[in-house]
């Protein structure tokens, strides 16, 4: 048998996944590692774990296949984006953790450079926002706190990377430097129009650029993993950002087609085709795919808690035992009461970016118990999708057309296995959600990608045939009730926020 092994280079864990000819899922491995919390806000990663449990989680996954290396055809990498590595060349060590993505050590930093006018050229270059959440922030930071570090990158002995380049340059034996155009576009310095490192941005931040990786299309000859970690030459041929990959996986090829991701956060990504389009509501814009050069971009909302609230019901509250307990709890709960949970644990994500307002719950009553709580959950999970796709469609007058109004959002991640919320999700944003039999999208993504640039999968147009529904969830909910529960929400969100 061969196969196309998918890395996905996760938050929490690393996997390593098999996908066949025809696309099935094989096998799956999986290995979690330590997550730091130095200071209030800061999250970091041991670099060495995560290269470590990547190599594990592949020796581990042909093991469960019975397969040798023999059986690989190429090798897709994706990974958690933003979160931000530099080493030394000649040491081949990291000269500091990898900053995670959810790192806000630059809060301050982004501030006073707001202050000086500077968000404005950020955001019609890269499509981002000045927020601690990118790349160059978490560069900067590294530069300018190790001892040392600037002189070392100065002369050039230091490389920068997301975690994708990090892994390769390791996998390559030190041969190969480089990223893909969905990564560069997450680091604040890759400007999106012109498809280059930015000169301007780069000096603003005064970061060397001879730091900074090759940019490639996310199929592409990446490099060839040294025999010494397999016992064979392998080459890396597809990479892009975990929720790229999903959205390839998701087969989101035409404008105007949404997939939306329910893991620990929620990202949904929005194919806008060939043109940038500059938000109104501070939505995203990057890069969705890079292929024979021809970029393909979408708006992005994130969500920084979506999965996470039920995590907090089962360890921080203590009242489900499994995370498919809520669904149960919330059929239960008293149709007479009215919460609203406002999980904004860290501050709020896209559209409101506020980093100070912290979680609420609004409409307790004495009556008020754990099978509300799960329900106002799983609720809120929703309520914040819709907030995104309602900046979507107001940044793009012609989104409901392009879809023929008939908005379709195609779901994955963990969350979405929960037939309840899927259904209210439905019901709130009025639309269609259709759930895929593989529910693994960001892996199928980069596995296409790369068993695609090797001609073991066929093109784009066949891939989207392969994409099959598992279960459609239409809305069921009278508009006016959909209005009504929607402006309980956004009252909710306004007594919340801190940035009015
Ligand atoms: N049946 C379910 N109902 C509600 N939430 C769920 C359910 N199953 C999983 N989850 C949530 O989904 C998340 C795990 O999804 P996953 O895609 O593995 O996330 P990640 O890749 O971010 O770790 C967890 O936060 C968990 O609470
Ligand atoms: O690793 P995940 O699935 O939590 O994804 C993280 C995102 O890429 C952050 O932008």
């Amino acid at each position: 048998m061969k196969y196309i092994l998918a890395i996905d280079q996760g938050t929490t864990s690393s996997r390593a996944i098999l996908f066949n000819k025809q696309m099935k899922i094989e096998a799956v491995s999986q290995e979690e590692f330590p997550q730091y919390f130095p200071n209030s806000g800061w999250v970091e990663h041991n670099p060495n774990d995560l290269f470590e449990t990547v190599i594990n989680s592949c020796k581990n996954v042909l093991k469960k296949a019975n397969a040798t290396i023999e059986d690989i055809v190429s090798i897709g990498i994706t990974n958690q984006r933003e979160t931000t590595v530099v080493w030394d060349k000649n040491t081949g060590e990291a000269i500091y953790n990898a900053i995670v993505w959810q790192d806000r050590r630059t809060a301050k930093e982004c501030s006073s450079l707001k202050e000086q006018g500077y968000e404005k050229t950020i955001v019609e270059k890269t499509g981002l926002l000045l927020d601690p959440y990118f790349s160059g922030m978490k560069l900067k930071w590294i530069l300018d706190n190790v001892d040392g570090a600037k002189q070392k990158a100065i002369n050039g002995d230091l490389l920068f990377g997301t975690v994708d380049s990090f892994l390769i340059w390791k996998l390559s034996e030190k041969e190969n430097h480089v990223t893909d155009a969905t990564n560069a576009a997450r680091t604040m310095l890759f400007n999106i129009k012109t498809n280059k490192w930015d000169e301007e941005i780069c000096k603003l931040l005064d970061i060397p650029m001879n730091i900074l990786p090759t940019v490639k299309d996310c199929a592409d000859d990446f490099a060839i993993v040294n025999k010494k970690f397999f016992g064979k030459e392998i080459s890396i041929s597809g990479v892009a950002g975990d929720q790229q990959s999903a959205a390839i996986g998701q087969a989101c090829f035409e404008p105007g087609m949404v997939k939306s991701t329910y893991g620990t956060g929620c990202f949904a990504l929005l194919n806008i085709g060939d043109k940038m389009v500059t938000s109104k509501n501070k939505l995203l814009t990057t890069i969705a795919y890079r292929l024979d050069g021809k970029i393909t971009y979408a708006l992005e909302g994130s969500i920084f808690i979506a999965g996470a609230v039920i995590q907090w019901l089962r360890d921080g509250l203590k009242i489900i035992n499994h995370a498919k307990d809520a669904q149960e709890l919330a059929k239960k709960a008293d149709v007479n009461q009215q919460l609203y949970m406002v999980p904004a644990f860290t501050g709020l994500g896209a559209p409101y970016w506020d980093t100070t307002c912290r979680g609420a719950i609004y409409g307790l009553t004495r009556a008020t118990g754990p099978n509300e709580f799960s329900k106002a959950a799983l609720e809120s999970v929703a309520y914040q999708t819709k907030d995104l796709l309602e900046a979507m469609k107001d940044d793009l007058c012609n989104f409901d057309e392009a879809s023929n109004n008939k908005t379709i959002l195609r779901v994955d991640g963990g969350m979405a296995s929960s037939d309840y919320t899927m259904q209210f999700l439905s019901d709130i944003l009025g639309a269609t959600i259709d759930r895929p039999e593989i529910l693994e999208t960001t892996a199928l993504g980069v596995a296409w990608l790369a068993g695609m640039k090797v001609g073991f999968y066929p093109s784009k147009e066949e891939f989207s045939k392969n994409w099959i529904l598992e279960k459609r969830f239409n809305s069921n909910m009278k508009s006016e009730t959909r209005e009504k529960l929607y402006d309980g929400w956004k009252d909710a969100i306004e007594r919340t926020l801190t940035r009015k």
